[in-house]
């Protein structure tokens, strides 16, 4: 039995173009004029997707979008919006719409949507959720509501911007996005904006023609190409030239890419995750990052909280940790005595889960090879005191307060043991980068976020 799709629209031609272009794709179409000609086919036959107007006669697509995200959240639906109403798509994507087109209607664009949109599997959130558990651990609250937010939106097309302190996950969770979504058989491209120089930026993400500029000796993709049907992420994309933020916006919303020296646009069909630990919306207050360009990544915001934010999840990732290490390794996987686990708990982790990975990399090779010892975790000595978990109920009544003492009392404690460390390796970075158990660019960008360097 062919597919079954529902088109609202209030014109005749708009109805038509879609009816054709679904027929041809082997789809049958009921068409509905308005909200209440929709609702009483949605009342009589399943539908596998549906595509709305956002202006009808008896009311808005929003508000329609919004009725089915509750009433049959299976069903995917797709907004038709003005050409150039941006504002009006990206109400659409965070309100639960799968996707959007706009008019005047690109056949090649609307044959991608329907695509993908027939490809969502049946599986819902909570199944999802259950597959996410074994790659995104946690059991605390804030990793459950995170792991729905992500089998929810794996659902999407929607831009998704992850935001959270170096380490947290960030890519982890974008990875996840991708893999529990109609993508997940395609390419995952993670770029990290911030590592490539800036006048190589344009022809790693858009490709170059041979001869382009010198050292172009071969036509060569780039990675918008490589990520052709997949998706690609975008990590530190605060770092991103001001002038490629023009060119990838651009290439965004028309979905088109021209190579460096080439002179025909090539089509491309990327879902764009994209993640900083920076606050995008201060840089653009600053004039670092664009405007229109942070609101089209920014549709929908995921924060993925820091580790001393859920310290109850620190036994469970540990225990992971460490089979991962025995795995790779061939070894027995160790133990770990209970002070050295009540050392991790207290810990404050400014590097988070990555440093956790470090701390016990370096505590394994200290450590007797069968047990984990307190002394093997070399934490700094002067430890800063427990942080009460932002999420507990156990916060005093002026949580407003609180909240700010707690952040800029951390921030002193990050900055004491940083400087203790850079002190202690005559400010070599590397070296202090080290012994604080987090990556050299990790240490990097604290010291900017800190106003250290
Ligand atoms: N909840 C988690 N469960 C299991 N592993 C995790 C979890 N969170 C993070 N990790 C692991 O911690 C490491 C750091 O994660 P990831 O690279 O995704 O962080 P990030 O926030 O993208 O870091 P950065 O900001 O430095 O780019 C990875 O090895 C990742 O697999």
């Amino acid at each position: 039995m062919n597919r079954q799709a529902l088109v609202i629209d209030d014109e005749p031609d708009i109805l038509e173009l879609l009816t054709m272009t679904l027929s041809d794709m082997s789809i049958d179409c009921v068409t509905a004029e308005s909200l209440a000609q929709a609702h009483q086919a949605l009342k009589q036959q399943k539908f596998d997707l549906c595509f709305t107007d956002m202006r009808l006669p008896d009311g808005n697509g929003l508000d329609f979008v919004k009725t089915i995200q509750k009433q049959w959240p299976e069903l995917p639906v797709a907004v038709i919006t003005a050409h150039g109403n941006v504002d009006l798509a990206v109400e659409a994507l965070k309100s639960g719409a799968f996707d959007f087109v706009s008019k005047p209607l690109k056949l090649r664009m609307l044959r991608d949507l329907v695509t993908a949109a027939l490809k969502l599997s049946p599986e819902t959130p909570q199944l999802k959720e259950r597959r996410s558990r074994d790659k995104l651990l946690g059991e605390t609250d804030v990793m459950c509501s995170l792991r729905g937010k992500i089998s929810k939106l794996a659902r999407s097309q929607a831009p998704v911007y992850i935001t959270g302190e170096s380490g947290t996950g960030k890519e982890l969770v974008a990875r996840l996005i991708h893999e529990l979504g109609v993508r997940g058989e395609q390419a995952f491209v993670p770029i990290n904006c911030g590592a490539i120089p800036a006048d190589l930026v344009e022809s790693e993400l858009f490709g170059h023609k041979k001869g382009a500029f010198t050292g172009a000796i071969a036509d060569k993709q780039g990675l918008f190409q490589i990520a052709d049907g997949g998706t690609l992420f975008l990590d530190e994309v605060a770092d991103l030239p001001l002038m490629m933020q023009v060119k990838l916006l651009r290439a965004i919303q028309e979905k088109a890419i021209r190579p460096v020296g080439g002179h025909e646009e090539i089509n491309v069909d990327v879902r764009i995750l994209s993640a900083t630990h920076k606050n995008l919306a201060k840089c653009v207050r600053e004039g670092s990052f664009r405007e229109d360009l942070f609101y089209r990544l920014n549709v929908i915001e995921l924060t993925v909280p820091a580790l001393r934010e859920r310290q109850k999840d620190i036994p469970q990732l540990t225990t992971h940790i460490l089979k991962q290490f025995a795995e790779r390794h061939h070894h027995v996987q160790p133990a770990i005595a209970a002070s050295a686990m009540q050392a991790l708990q207290s810990y404050v982790f400014p590097g988070n889960v990555r440093e956790l990975e470090n701390i016990l990399e370096r505590a394994l090779t200290w450590s007797d090879g069968t047990t984990i010892q307190a002394d093997d975790l070399m934490l700094p000595e002067h430890q800063p005191a427990t942080p009460t978990p932002t999420n507990e109920p156990t916060l005093s009544a002026n949580i407003a307060s609180t909240a700010v003492d707690l952040e800029s009392k951390l921030e002193d404690q990050e900055k004491h043991l940083i400087m203790q460390a850079l002190e202690s390796t005559r400010w070599n970075k590397t070296a202090a980068a080290k012994k604080l158990g987090i990556t050299f660019r990790a240490l990097r960008y604290k010291l900017k976020k800190l106003e250290l360097d």
